[in-house]
């Protein structure tokens, strides 16, 4: 039985920590499901994987296109789709337009939406009345970057004040989860303390209900990665040997053998 958003609420309080990684591709859908990743994201860090400096270009096309492809791959994990920038902050009929398409066309089974001021709390709020499951994202938001850049977020009283109220806000709301992004730990605590619905913590410490992180800076194959993503094996490197490998082979005949 593929995993829901409302287990994702009662691991929380079981104290079962949920583990959460981005695919972009069929491939990489199907290896994270079949280990047994409880939550796969349709990151729009896709945008760096397709070449783009930030998350602001993608368009919501390029978004579906892998995000059917993630979905063809997985079968018990939750797939949430991260809606790309300028396609839910118009109104709320442009945020239920993408998110129709995000369920209807990839069968993501929730979307995630940047922020936590009052008209996207209002967003997540329609979007939840309607039938769509909404993952809230706080902190470091992406897709803000021209004004926040990508520092921590949340380091001084006044702005870690705002983010609590903000996560109190999305969870009224109906958001089914939060992703608390580059923020001090000690807040994320704070936060995740004050929540019924589970945090996923990324650059937010370890006392968040699960973590997340962008699968190609875990393998090494990002071409930046932030400060707070843990490089688990160096695919880059492994990849660049393979292709070494090979090309001497072919130019000293040694590859196909007889
Ligand atoms: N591959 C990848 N991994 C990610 O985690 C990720 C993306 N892409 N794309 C969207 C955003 C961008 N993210 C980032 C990227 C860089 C920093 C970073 O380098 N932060 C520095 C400060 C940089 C600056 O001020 O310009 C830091 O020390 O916090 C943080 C988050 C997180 N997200
Ligand atoms: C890093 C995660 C939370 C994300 O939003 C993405 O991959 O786009
Ligand atoms: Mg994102």
């Amino acid at each position: 039985m593929p995993i829901t958003t409302q287990q994702l609420i009662q691991w929380k309080q079981q104290g079962r920590t949920i583990v959460a990684l981005t695919a972009w591709d069929y491939i990489t859908g199907r290896l994270l499901d079949a280990t047994g990743v409880d939550l796969i994201l349709v990151g729009d860090s896709l945008a760096g994987m397709l070449g783009y400096e930030t998350t602001i270009p993608l368009t919501l096309e390029e978004m579906l296109h892998h995000a059917k492809a993630v979905r063809r791959g997985v079968k018990n994990a939750l797939v949430v789709f991260d809606l790309p920038f300028l396609t839910y902050q118009e109104s709320f009929q442009q945020a239920m337009h993408s998110a129709g398409r995000a369920l209807k066309e990839a069968g993501a089974q929730a979307v995630k939406i940047e922020g936590g001021y009052p008209a996207i709390v209002e967003t997540v709020a329609q979007l939840v009345q309607a039938g769509v499951p909404v993952m809230g994202h706080i902190g470091l938001t992406p897709q803000s970057v021209h004004q926040l850049g990508l520092r921590q977020q949340g380091k001084t009283p006044t702005d870690g004040e705002r983010l609590i109220s903000e996560a109190i806000a999305l969870e009224a709301a109906g958001a089914f989860s939060i992703v608390l992004e580059h923020i001090p730990s000690e807040l994320a605590i704070e936060i995740t303390q004050k929540l019924t619905i589970p945090t996923i913590g990324i650059g937010a410490g370890s006392g968040c209900d699960g973590q997340v992180l962008v699968t190609s800076d875990l393998l090494g194959l990002s071409e930046r990665q932030p400060p707070f993503a843990k490089m688990y094996v160096n695919l880059s490197d492994a990849i660049a040997q393979a292709v070494q490998e090979f090309a001497r082979e072919v130019r000293d005949r040694k590859f196909p053998e007889e």
